[in-house]
């Protein structure tokens, strides 16, 4: 059984270098099941490097990261990641892309039908089931991402900066969707931006990074209420520590 007290992701001491590079430095941090973490920091601090280590791209140099207890397995333990590239694949349809992950997984047909079924309807594309990639907008795209990576029911969901590039409406309108399946499902989420008003709509906890060589600065609990109110004093307060917080510049 699970002990529900253990985190969902423990990185202890993670230290990792490019030849004489050190990007990470002694980073240690826990992430509870069914948390929304925010990591900010600056371009270049090593956001990417600390996802694929998490991903097992790269080898740390030193220290560990766990996932439910383990050194992370990626046959055993499902990790979703999702960045600003839409990542559908042209030759599929909308309801093939979001049963891709399911695919790959193995999991029988029937039961794959009914969570593409369902996550369709979530996201709203069940109309647009049979349509292919090159005609839908934006916003369509990155639901095919969305919906794809949760139907998956991942032990854990990384996100790097995948509202990015996305107009500022737009943006808006995807967070808020992003946090009604995060709150339906209760996946565990790390989400990467450098976008400081984003981290404190979106986080329970805000994680920021220093500059190379890079450590944590502070963590910042959330809990201002949802939805959440980019224009109220609480959360202007709470975005202006964070960016007191931030001299990058
Ligand atoms: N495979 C590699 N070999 C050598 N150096 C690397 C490698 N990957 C990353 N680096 C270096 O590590 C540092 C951190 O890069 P990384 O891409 O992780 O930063 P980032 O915080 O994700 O950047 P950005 O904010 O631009 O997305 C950079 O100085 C980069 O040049």
């Amino acid at each position: 059984m699970q002990d529900n007290k253990m985190p969902k992701v423990q990185v202890r001491h993670l230290t990792k270098k490019f030849g004489d590079l050190l990007v990470l430095n002694d980073i240690s941090f826990d992430v509870h099941a069914g948390e929304f973490l925010c990591i900010v920091g600056p371009t270049g601090c090593g956001k990417t490097t600390f996802l694929n280590s998490l991903t097992k791209l790269y080898e740390p140099t030193a220290g560990e990261i766990l996932l439910d207890g383990q050194p992370v397995d990626l046959k055993k333990q499902s990790i979703a990641y999702i960045f600003q590239e839409y990542s559908t694949m042209p030759w599929l349809t909308v309801e093939e892309n979001v049963g891709f992950g399911l695919d790959i997984k193995g999991v029988p047909k029937e039961k794959a039908r009914v969570l593409v079924d369902e996550y369709l309807e979530i996201v709203g594309l069940t109309k647009y089931r049979k349509y292919y990639p090159d005609q839908l907008s934006a916003s369509m795209l990155q639901r095919v991402v969305i919906a794809r990576a949760f139907a998956t029911q991942p032990d854990l969901l990384l996100m790097d900066e995948p509202y990015g590039q996305l107009d500022i409406q737009l943006r808006y309108r995807l967070e808020d969707e992003l946090i009604s399946l995060w709150q339906r499902t209760g996946t565990t989420v790390i989400f990467i931006t450098h976008n400081i008003e984003e981290a404190v709509y979106l986080g329970e906890r805000i994680l920021v990074l220093t500059n190379k060589p890079t450590s944590i600065k502070q963590a910042i609990d959330n809990s201002l209420p949802r939805p959440r109110n980019i224009a109220s004093p609480d959360f202007v307060k709470l975005r202006n520590e964070v960016t007191d917080l931030i001299k990058w510049w």
